[in-house]
Protein backbone atom coordinates (compact mmCIF):
# COMPACT_ATOMS: atom_id res chain seq x y z
CA UNK A 1 0.00 0.00 0.00
CA UNK A 2 2.63 2.55 0.71
CA UNK A 3 4.74 1.48 -2.20
CA UNK A 4 1.84 2.44 -4.37
CA UNK A 5 1.48 5.45 -2.37
CA UNK A 6 4.51 6.27 -3.14
CA UNK A 7 4.46 5.15 -7.38
CA UNK A 8 1.50 7.34 -7.36
CA UNK A 9 2.94 10.52 -5.41
CA UNK A 10 5.90 10.29 -7.58
CA UNK A 11 3.08 10.15 -10.77
CA UNK A 12 1.31 13.23 -9.47
CA UNK A 13 4.24 15.06 -8.84
CA UNK A 14 5.35 14.26 -12.77
CA UNK A 15 2.21 15.74 -14.10
CA UNK A 16 2.61 18.79 -12.39
CA UNK A 17 6.45 19.61 -13.04
CA UNK A 18 8.50 19.90 -16.27
CA UNK A 19 9.97 17.06 -17.47
CA UNK A 20 13.64 18.24 -16.82
CA UNK A 21 13.03 19.20 -13.05
CA UNK A 22 11.15 16.06 -12.84
CA UNK A 23 14.59 14.47 -13.57
CA UNK A 24 16.90 16.21 -12.32
CA UNK A 25 15.11 16.72 -8.93
CA UNK A 26 12.15 14.86 -7.94
CA UNK A 27 12.54 11.63 -9.40
CA UNK A 28 15.82 10.40 -7.32
CA UNK A 29 13.70 10.67 -4.31
CA UNK A 30 13.22 7.87 -2.29
CA UNK A 31 10.53 6.67 0.61
CA UNK A 32 12.41 6.43 3.98
CA UNK A 33 8.34 5.93 5.52
CA UNK A 34 5.73 7.18 6.57
CA UNK A 35 3.90 7.39 9.73
CA UNK A 36 1.15 8.92 11.38
CA UNK A 37 1.38 12.53 9.63
CA UNK A 38 4.86 12.81 8.13
CA UNK A 39 5.94 11.64 4.98
CA UNK A 40 9.34 11.35 5.08
CA UNK A 41 11.97 11.20 1.73
CA UNK A 42 15.33 10.74 0.86
CA UNK A 43 16.64 13.42 -1.55
CA UNK A 44 19.81 12.69 -3.36
CA UNK A 45 22.43 15.35 -1.56
CA UNK A 46 21.91 18.59 0.52
CA UNK A 47 21.80 20.72 -2.62
CA UNK A 48 18.68 18.99 -3.72
CA UNK A 49 17.25 19.22 -0.39
CA UNK A 50 17.76 23.39 0.08
CA UNK A 51 16.09 23.12 -3.56
CA UNK A 52 13.12 21.41 -2.74
CA UNK A 53 12.37 22.97 0.42
CA UNK A 54 12.95 26.58 -0.78
CA UNK A 55 10.82 26.24 -4.37
CA UNK A 56 8.63 23.10 -4.01
CA UNK A 57 8.19 21.90 -0.67
CA UNK A 58 4.00 23.72 -0.93
CA UNK A 59 3.84 21.35 -3.98
CA UNK A 60 4.83 18.25 -2.33
CA UNK A 61 2.57 18.68 0.80
CA UNK A 62 -0.06 19.27 -1.73
CA UNK A 63 0.49 16.21 -3.85
CA UNK A 64 1.12 14.41 -0.62
CA UNK A 65 -2.52 15.31 0.53
CA UNK A 66 -3.48 14.43 -2.61
CA UNK A 67 -2.08 10.95 -3.12
CA UNK A 68 -2.67 10.10 0.46
CA UNK A 69 -6.08 11.31 1.13
CA UNK A 70 -5.38 13.48 4.50
CA UNK A 71 -2.68 16.06 5.48
CA UNK A 72 1.15 15.14 5.83
CA UNK A 73 4.36 16.74 6.93
CA UNK A 74 6.87 15.89 4.45
CA UNK A 75 10.37 15.84 6.18
CA UNK A 76 13.20 15.98 3.59
CA UNK A 77 16.59 13.69 4.72
CA UNK A 78 19.68 13.76 2.69
CA UNK A 79 21.88 10.78 2.26
CA UNK A 80 24.44 12.49 3.52
CA UNK A 81 22.29 13.13 6.87
CA UNK A 82 20.72 9.73 6.49
CA UNK A 83 24.23 8.04 7.07
CA UNK A 84 24.40 10.44 10.06
CA UNK A 85 23.14 9.18 13.32
CA UNK A 86 19.91 11.04 12.80
CA UNK A 87 18.20 9.35 15.92
CA UNK A 88 21.15 10.77 18.44
CA UNK A 89 20.91 14.56 17.98
CA UNK A 90 22.93 15.21 20.59
CA UNK A 91 23.06 19.25 21.02
CA UNK A 92 26.51 19.75 22.41
CA UNK A 93 26.35 23.34 24.17
CA UNK A 94 27.68 25.46 26.71
CA UNK A 95 26.53 28.36 28.99
CA UNK A 96 28.32 30.71 31.21
CA UNK A 97 29.88 28.60 34.09
CA UNK A 98 28.46 25.43 33.48
CA UNK A 99 30.11 22.35 32.52
CA UNK A 100 29.41 20.83 29.03
CA UNK A 101 26.04 19.76 29.04
CA UNK A 102 24.17 17.46 26.32
CA UNK A 103 20.75 17.66 25.43
CA UNK A 104 19.15 14.78 23.66
CA UNK A 105 16.41 15.09 20.90
CA UNK A 106 14.55 11.72 21.13
CA UNK A 107 13.22 10.77 17.25
CA UNK A 108 9.81 8.58 19.01
CA UNK A 109 6.54 9.88 17.81
CA UNK A 110 4.81 10.91 20.66
CA UNK A 111 1.32 9.78 19.42
CA UNK A 112 2.63 6.08 20.33
CA UNK A 113 1.41 6.15 24.51
CA UNK A 114 0.34 3.45 26.55
CA UNK A 115 -3.16 5.56 27.00
CA UNK A 116 -4.23 5.22 23.76
CA UNK A 117 -3.57 1.93 23.13
CA UNK A 118 -6.28 -0.65 23.16
CA UNK A 119 -5.95 -3.48 25.26
CA UNK A 120 -7.54 -6.63 24.31
CA UNK A 121 -7.13 -10.72 24.93
CA UNK A 122 -4.91 -10.42 21.80
CA UNK A 123 -2.58 -8.40 22.73
CA UNK A 124 -3.31 -7.87 26.99
CA UNK A 125 0.15 -10.02 27.27
CA UNK A 126 2.88 -8.07 25.40
CA UNK A 127 0.75 -5.04 26.54
CA UNK A 128 1.61 -5.74 30.34
CA UNK A 129 5.41 -6.65 29.08
CA UNK A 130 5.80 -3.51 27.74
CA UNK A 131 4.17 -1.66 30.60
CA UNK A 132 6.75 -3.47 32.77
CA UNK A 133 9.67 -2.58 31.23
CA UNK A 134 8.65 1.12 31.03
CA UNK A 135 7.84 1.42 34.62
CA UNK A 136 11.71 -0.43 35.30
CA UNK A 137 13.67 -0.49 32.26
CA UNK A 138 17.09 -2.72 31.95
CA UNK A 139 15.64 -4.81 35.27
CA UNK A 140 11.91 -6.44 34.06
CA UNK A 141 12.73 -7.93 31.00
CA UNK A 142 15.86 -7.39 28.98
CA UNK A 143 15.87 -7.80 26.22
CA UNK A 144 11.87 -7.70 25.19
CA UNK A 145 11.30 -9.10 21.85
CA UNK A 146 7.60 -8.58 21.03
CA UNK A 147 6.75 -10.32 17.84
CA UNK A 148 3.25 -10.23 15.20
CA UNK A 149 1.61 -9.88 12.42
CA UNK A 150 1.83 -7.01 9.80
CA UNK A 151 0.26 -3.96 11.41
CA UNK A 152 -0.85 -4.94 15.13
CA UNK A 153 1.09 -2.31 16.85
CA UNK A 154 4.68 -3.96 17.73
CA UNK A 155 5.84 -0.23 16.84
CA UNK A 156 3.37 1.68 18.50
CA UNK A 157 4.10 -0.63 21.76
CA UNK A 158 7.88 0.11 21.52
CA UNK A 159 7.61 3.23 21.10
CA UNK A 160 4.95 3.69 24.14
CA UNK A 161 8.09 2.22 26.26
CA UNK A 162 10.10 4.81 25.08
CA UNK A 163 7.62 7.97 25.88
CA UNK A 164 6.89 6.67 28.86
CA UNK A 165 10.25 6.41 30.24
CA UNK A 166 11.42 9.67 29.01
CA UNK A 167 7.71 11.49 30.58
CA UNK A 168 9.46 10.09 33.78
CA UNK A 169 13.08 10.66 32.93
CA UNK A 170 13.59 13.43 30.50
CA UNK A 171 17.34 13.32 30.47
CA UNK A 172 17.52 9.56 29.08
CA UNK A 173 18.63 8.52 25.71
CA UNK A 174 15.70 6.62 24.13
CA UNK A 175 16.63 5.63 20.45
CA UNK A 176 14.32 4.08 18.20
CA UNK A 177 15.76 2.67 15.02
CA UNK A 178 14.70 0.07 12.13
CA UNK A 179 17.17 -2.60 11.50
CA UNK A 180 17.16 -1.20 8.13
CA UNK A 181 18.80 2.03 9.18
CA UNK A 182 21.31 0.30 11.14
CA UNK A 183 22.08 -1.88 7.93
CA UNK A 184 22.65 1.28 5.97
CA UNK A 185 24.51 3.52 8.47
CA UNK A 186 26.90 0.31 9.09
CA UNK A 187 27.37 -0.02 5.15
CA UNK A 188 28.15 3.74 4.83
CA UNK A 189 30.41 3.55 7.82
CA UNK A 190 32.56 0.38 5.79
CA UNK A 191 32.34 2.71 2.75
CA UNK A 192 33.59 5.57 4.11
CA UNK A 193 36.27 3.80 6.76
CA UNK A 194 34.23 5.11 9.65
CA UNK A 195 33.44 2.26 11.18
CA UNK A 196 34.96 3.14 14.67
CA UNK A 197 32.86 5.73 15.07
CA UNK A 198 29.83 3.36 14.46
CA UNK A 199 30.60 1.22 16.85
CA UNK A 200 30.29 4.23 19.50
CA UNK A 201 26.67 5.60 17.97
CA UNK A 202 24.94 3.60 19.97
CA UNK A 203 26.59 2.08 22.40
CA UNK A 204 26.16 5.35 24.78
CA UNK A 205 22.18 5.18 24.90
CA UNK A 206 19.80 4.02 27.49
CA UNK A 207 17.01 2.30 25.91
CA UNK A 208 17.66 0.91 22.53
CA UNK A 209 14.21 0.09 20.42
CA UNK A 210 15.08 -1.70 17.29
CA UNK A 211 12.04 -2.04 15.36
CA UNK A 212 12.07 -5.33 12.11
CA UNK A 213 15.04 -6.93 13.41
CA UNK A 214 13.99 -10.10 10.95
CA UNK A 215 15.38 -8.41 8.49
CA UNK A 216 19.28 -9.32 10.03
CA UNK A 217 18.42 -12.76 8.72
CA UNK A 218 21.17 -13.47 6.31
CA UNK A 219 23.33 -9.96 6.79
CA UNK A 220 26.30 -11.51 8.60
CA UNK A 221 28.24 -8.20 9.07
CA UNK A 222 25.05 -6.90 10.47
CA UNK A 223 24.37 -9.30 12.96
CA UNK A 224 28.17 -9.17 13.70
CA UNK A 225 27.95 -5.10 14.59
CA UNK A 226 24.94 -5.70 16.46
CA UNK A 227 25.49 -8.64 18.69
CA UNK A 228 28.30 -6.66 19.74
CA UNK A 229 26.02 -2.96 20.31
CA UNK A 230 23.96 -5.94 22.10
CA UNK A 231 26.21 -6.94 24.47
CA UNK A 232 27.11 -3.55 25.37
CA UNK A 233 24.23 -2.59 25.84
CA UNK A 234 23.42 -5.21 28.19
CA UNK A 235 26.06 -5.52 30.05
CA UNK A 236 25.58 -2.14 31.13
CA UNK A 237 22.26 -3.17 32.25
CA UNK A 238 20.55 -1.03 29.44
CA UNK A 239 17.60 -1.85 28.32
CA UNK A 240 16.99 -2.85 24.62
CA UNK A 241 13.47 -3.77 22.95
CA UNK A 242 13.24 -5.92 19.51
CA UNK A 243 10.53 -6.29 17.08
CA UNK A 244 9.99 -8.80 14.59
CA UNK A 245 7.42 -10.14 12.15
CA UNK A 246 8.61 -13.50 13.76
CA UNK A 247 9.98 -15.22 16.76
CA UNK A 248 13.30 -15.52 16.88
CA UNK A 249 13.92 -19.43 15.93
CA UNK A 250 12.02 -18.49 13.12
CA UNK A 251 14.14 -15.96 11.86
CA UNK A 252 16.25 -17.53 8.69
CA UNK A 253 20.29 -17.86 8.92
CA UNK A 254 20.08 -15.86 12.89
CA UNK A 255 23.31 -16.59 14.11
CA UNK A 256 22.96 -18.84 17.09
CA UNK A 257 24.68 -16.74 19.41
CA UNK A 258 22.01 -13.74 18.40
CA UNK A 259 19.15 -16.10 18.87
CA UNK A 260 19.82 -16.96 21.93
CA UNK A 261 20.55 -13.49 23.29
CA UNK A 262 17.13 -12.46 21.81
CA UNK A 263 15.75 -15.18 23.92
CA UNK A 264 17.26 -14.26 27.34
CA UNK A 265 14.21 -11.77 28.23
CA UNK A 266 10.98 -11.70 27.63
CA UNK A 267 9.25 -13.06 24.16
CA UNK A 268 5.99 -11.92 23.95
CA UNK A 269 3.67 -12.15 20.52
CA UNK A 270 0.53 -9.73 19.30
CA UNK A 271 -1.93 -11.62 17.58
CA UNK A 272 -4.80 -10.24 15.28
CA UNK A 273 -7.26 -8.55 17.41
CA UNK A 274 -10.65 -10.05 18.30
CA UNK A 275 -14.16 -8.02 16.85
CA UNK A 276 -14.60 -6.35 20.30
CA UNK A 277 -11.02 -5.25 20.10
CA UNK A 278 -11.23 -4.31 16.47
CA UNK A 279 -14.36 -1.67 17.45
CA UNK A 280 -12.67 -0.63 20.64
CA UNK A 281 -10.03 0.59 18.14
CA UNK A 282 -11.95 1.92 15.80
CA UNK A 283 -13.97 4.19 18.07
CA UNK A 284 -10.99 5.58 19.96
CA UNK A 285 -9.77 6.14 16.02
CA UNK A 286 -12.54 8.17 14.94
CA UNK A 287 -12.71 9.96 18.42
CA UNK A 288 -9.42 11.58 17.79
CA UNK A 289 -10.03 11.95 14.19
CA UNK A 290 -13.17 13.81 14.90
CA UNK A 291 -14.84 11.42 12.51
CA UNK A 292 -18.55 11.12 13.55
CA UNK A 293 -19.75 7.23 12.40
CA UNK A 294 -22.27 4.90 13.91
CA UNK A 295 -21.73 2.29 15.67
CA UNK A 296 -23.77 -0.16 12.55
CA UNK A 297 -21.10 1.32 10.69
CA UNK A 298 -17.86 0.94 12.79
CA UNK A 299 -18.66 -2.32 13.48
CA UNK A 300 -19.51 -3.11 9.90
CA UNK A 301 -15.83 -2.11 9.09
CA UNK A 302 -14.44 -3.91 12.13
CA UNK A 303 -16.22 -7.17 10.76
CA UNK A 304 -14.58 -6.58 7.21
CA UNK A 305 -11.11 -5.84 8.07
CA UNK A 306 -9.62 -8.79 10.37
CA UNK A 307 -5.92 -8.73 10.85
CA UNK A 308 -4.65 -5.40 10.19
CA UNK A 309 -4.91 -2.01 12.48
CA UNK A 310 -3.16 -0.32 10.00
CA UNK A 311 -5.85 -1.10 7.61
CA UNK A 312 -8.68 -0.81 10.17
CA UNK A 313 -7.67 2.66 11.21
CA UNK A 314 -6.79 3.55 7.06
CA UNK A 315 -10.41 2.40 6.36
CA UNK A 316 -11.97 5.15 8.71
CA UNK A 317 -9.74 7.48 7.35
CA UNK A 318 -10.21 7.08 3.75
CA UNK A 319 -14.08 6.79 4.41
CA UNK A 320 -13.91 10.42 5.75
CA UNK A 321 -11.90 11.69 2.56
CA UNK A 322 -14.06 9.77 0.31
CA UNK A 323 -17.40 11.61 2.45
CA UNK A 324 -15.67 14.79 2.59
CA UNK A 325 -14.44 14.56 -1.35
CA UNK A 326 -17.87 13.12 -2.56
CA UNK A 327 -20.49 15.21 -0.31
CA UNK A 328 -21.44 12.14 0.70
CA UNK A 329 -22.50 10.57 4.12
CA UNK A 330 -20.80 8.41 5.89
CA UNK A 331 -22.86 5.52 6.05
CA UNK A 332 -23.02 1.56 5.01
CA UNK A 333 -23.26 2.19 1.35
CA UNK A 334 -20.23 4.65 1.61
CA UNK A 335 -18.70 1.41 3.29
CA UNK A 336 -19.60 -0.63 0.38
CA UNK A 337 -18.43 1.76 -2.53
CA UNK A 338 -15.08 2.19 -0.77
CA UNK A 339 -14.83 -1.22 -0.11
CA UNK A 340 -15.05 -2.67 -3.70
CA UNK A 341 -12.01 -0.04 -4.58
CA UNK A 342 -9.82 -1.22 -1.95
CA UNK A 343 -10.33 -5.08 -2.97
CA UNK A 344 -9.49 -4.93 -6.68
CA UNK A 345 -6.24 -3.15 -5.18
CA UNK A 346 -5.57 -5.95 -3.08
CA UNK A 347 -6.31 -8.30 -5.72
CA UNK A 348 -3.63 -6.33 -7.41
CA UNK A 349 -0.87 -6.46 -5.11
CA UNK A 350 -1.76 -10.55 -4.60
CA UNK A 351 -1.48 -10.90 -7.75
CA UNK A 352 1.62 -9.20 -7.98
CA UNK A 353 2.86 -11.54 -5.06
CA UNK A 354 2.21 -14.39 -6.37
CA UNK A 355 3.53 -13.90 -10.13
CA UNK A 356 6.90 -13.31 -7.49
CA UNK A 357 10.45 -12.83 -8.21
CA UNK A 358 11.07 -16.03 -9.70
CA UNK A 359 8.87 -15.30 -12.59
CA UNK A 360 10.69 -12.37 -13.72
CA UNK A 361 13.60 -13.94 -13.15
CA UNK A 362 12.38 -16.81 -15.16
CA UNK A 363 11.13 -14.31 -18.05
CA UNK A 364 14.33 -12.19 -18.16
CA UNK A 365 16.33 -15.21 -17.97
CA UNK A 366 14.51 -17.02 -20.83
CA UNK A 367 14.66 -13.95 -22.99
CA UNK A 368 18.45 -13.52 -22.52
CA UNK A 369 19.48 -16.83 -22.56
CA UNK A 370 20.98 -16.65 -19.22
CA UNK A 371 20.20 -19.26 -16.60
CA UNK A 372 18.38 -18.40 -13.59
CA UNK A 373 21.44 -20.06 -11.56
CA UNK A 374 23.83 -17.64 -12.83
CA UNK A 375 21.67 -14.50 -12.37
CA UNK A 376 21.44 -15.80 -8.47
CA UNK A 377 25.19 -16.18 -8.77
CA UNK A 378 28.38 -14.21 -8.30
CA UNK A 379 29.50 -13.84 -12.54
CA UNK A 380 29.92 -10.62 -13.65
CA UNK A 381 30.03 -11.41 -17.32
CA UNK A 382 29.06 -9.13 -19.11
CA UNK A 383 26.25 -10.55 -20.72
CA UNK A 384 25.29 -12.12 -17.41
CA UNK A 385 25.52 -9.21 -15.44
CA UNK A 386 23.41 -6.91 -17.84
CA UNK A 387 20.46 -9.70 -17.66
CA UNK A 388 21.06 -9.30 -14.10
CA UNK A 389 20.38 -5.72 -13.63
CA UNK A 390 17.57 -6.18 -16.12
CA UNK A 391 16.19 -8.41 -13.59
CA UNK A 392 16.54 -6.12 -11.02
CA UNK A 393 14.87 -3.12 -12.56
CA UNK A 394 11.81 -5.25 -13.39
CA UNK A 395 11.61 -6.81 -10.33
CA UNK A 396 11.51 -2.71 -8.35
CA UNK A 397 9.67 -1.08 -11.45
CA UNK A 398 6.89 -3.76 -11.41
CA UNK A 399 6.99 -5.62 -8.25
CA UNK A 400 7.60 -2.83 -6.04
CA UNK A 401 9.18 -4.97 -4.24
CA UNK A 402 11.87 -3.89 -1.22
CA UNK A 403 15.14 -3.44 -2.65
CA UNK A 404 16.20 -5.67 0.63
CA UNK A 405 14.01 -7.97 -0.76
CA UNK A 406 15.26 -8.20 -4.62
CA UNK A 407 18.39 -8.12 -3.32
CA UNK A 408 18.34 -11.14 -0.99
CA UNK A 409 16.16 -12.96 -4.50
CA UNK A 410 19.69 -12.33 -6.00
CA UNK A 411 21.74 -13.39 -3.30
CA UNK A 412 23.00 -10.20 -2.82
CA UNK A 413 23.91 -8.78 1.00
CA UNK A 414 23.96 -5.59 0.25
CA UNK A 415 20.69 -3.44 -1.38
CA UNK A 416 22.67 -0.94 -3.07
CA UNK A 417 23.79 -3.18 -5.62
CA UNK A 418 19.84 -3.14 -6.60
CA UNK A 419 19.68 0.70 -6.40
CA UNK A 420 22.54 0.91 -8.35
CA UNK A 421 20.86 -1.48 -10.53
CA UNK A 422 17.99 0.59 -11.23
CA UNK A 423 19.49 3.29 -11.89
CA UNK A 424 22.33 2.15 -14.94
CA UNK A 425 19.38 0.19 -16.65
CA UNK A 426 17.33 3.34 -16.53
CA UNK A 427 20.56 5.47 -18.14
CA UNK A 428 20.64 2.63 -20.41
CA UNK A 429 16.59 2.76 -21.76
CA UNK A 430 17.60 6.73 -21.87
CA UNK A 431 20.08 5.97 -24.23
CA UNK A 432 19.96 2.97 -25.78
CA UNK A 433 16.77 2.36 -28.02
CA UNK A 434 17.48 -1.67 -28.17
CA UNK A 435 17.41 -1.56 -24.05
CA UNK A 436 14.43 0.32 -23.94
CA UNK A 437 12.29 -1.93 -26.32
CA UNK A 438 13.41 -5.18 -24.85
CA UNK A 439 12.47 -3.87 -21.05
CA UNK A 440 9.49 -2.64 -22.25
CA UNK A 441 8.42 -6.09 -24.16
CA UNK A 442 9.50 -7.96 -20.97
CA UNK A 443 7.70 -5.09 -19.09
CA UNK A 444 5.11 -6.11 -21.06
CA UNK A 445 5.11 -10.13 -20.91
CA UNK A 446 5.18 -9.51 -16.98
CA UNK A 447 1.90 -7.48 -16.33
CA UNK A 448 0.31 -9.89 -18.66
CA UNK A 449 1.44 -12.80 -16.49
CA UNK A 450 0.18 -10.54 -13.56
CA UNK A 451 -3.39 -10.00 -15.18
CA UNK A 452 -3.78 -13.43 -15.81
CA UNK A 453 -3.31 -14.46 -11.96
CA UNK A 454 -6.03 -12.06 -11.33
CA UNK A 455 -8.19 -13.69 -13.25
CA UNK A 456 -7.77 -16.66 -11.38
CA UNK A 457 -7.95 -15.16 -8.30
CA UNK A 458 -11.08 -13.31 -9.62
CA UNK A 459 -12.94 -16.03 -10.20
CA UNK A 460 -12.07 -17.73 -6.92
CA UNK A 461 -12.84 -15.07 -4.56
CA UNK A 462 -16.21 -15.42 -5.91
CA UNK A 463 -18.12 -12.51 -5.30
CA UNK A 464 -16.44 -11.52 -1.99
CA UNK A 465 -17.80 -7.85 -1.69
CA UNK A 466 -20.89 -9.17 -1.48
CA UNK A 467 -20.66 -11.76 0.89
CA UNK A 468 -19.29 -9.55 3.27
CA UNK A 469 -20.43 -6.63 2.73
CA UNK A 470 -24.13 -6.78 0.64
CA UNK A 471 -26.25 -6.99 4.29
CA UNK A 472 -25.23 -10.63 4.47
CA UNK A 473 -23.52 -10.05 7.67
CA UNK A 474 -24.81 -9.24 11.18
CA UNK A 475 -22.94 -6.63 12.25
CA UNK A 476 -24.30 -6.63 15.44
CA UNK A 477 -23.49 -10.52 16.08
CA UNK A 478 -20.48 -10.45 14.06
CA UNK A 479 -17.73 -13.23 15.10
CA UNK A 480 -14.63 -14.12 13.67
CA UNK A 481 -15.48 -17.13 11.57
N1 LIG B 1 -3.97 -1.90 20.31
C1 LIG B 1 -3.96 -0.77 19.59
N2 LIG B 1 -4.62 0.31 19.99
C2 LIG B 1 -4.65 1.45 19.25
N3 LIG B 1 -3.99 1.59 18.07
C3 LIG B 1 -3.29 0.54 17.64
C4 LIG B 1 -3.23 -0.69 18.36
N4 LIG B 1 -2.46 -1.55 17.68
C5 LIG B 1 -2.05 -0.90 16.58
N5 LIG B 1 -2.54 0.35 16.55
C6 LIG B 1 -2.32 1.35 15.50
O1 LIG B 1 -2.20 0.65 14.27
C7 LIG B 1 -1.22 1.24 13.44
C8 LIG B 1 -0.18 0.21 13.07
O2 LIG B 1 0.54 -0.14 14.22
P1 LIG B 1 2.14 -0.37 14.22
O3 LIG B 1 2.79 0.49 13.20
O4 LIG B 1 2.60 -0.28 15.62
O5 LIG B 1 2.17 -1.87 13.73
P2 LIG B 1 3.41 -2.84 13.51
O6 LIG B 1 3.01 -4.14 14.15
O7 LIG B 1 4.65 -2.22 14.01
O8 LIG B 1 3.41 -2.98 11.96
P3 LIG B 1 4.60 -3.44 10.92
O9 LIG B 1 4.68 -4.91 11.06
O10 LIG B 1 4.07 -3.00 9.60
O11 LIG B 1 5.84 -2.73 11.34
C9 LIG B 1 -0.64 2.41 14.24
O12 LIG B 1 -1.26 3.58 13.84
C10 LIG B 1 -1.00 2.08 15.67
O13 LIG B 1 -1.16 3.23 16.46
Amino acid sequence: MVNNFFEEFLRNIRKRTKQSLFKTLFSKLELIDINENTLRLKVKDKVAKNLIIKHHLGLLREVAEKTYGRKLEVELISSEELNQPQQLELDLFKTKGEERRETFKSNLNPKYTFENFVVGASNQFAHAAALAVAENPGRAYNPLFIYGGVGLGKTHLMQAIGNFILRNNPGKKVVYLTTETFMNQLIEALKSDNIQEFKERYRNVDVLLIDDIQFIGGKERTQIEFFHTFNALYDAGKQVVITSDRPPKDIPTLTERLRSRFEWGLIADIQPPDFETRVAILKRKAEEEGIEVSDKVIKLIASIIKSNIRQLEGALIKLKAKSNLEGKPINEKLVRELFSEERSSEDREKALREVSLNTIKKLVGKELKVDVELLEGPSRKKNIAFARQIAMYLSKKVGNYPYTQIASAFNRDDHTTVIHAVRKVEEMINSDESVKQLVNNLELRIREAIERRLQVIHSTVDNYVDNYVDNKIDVDNSNDS
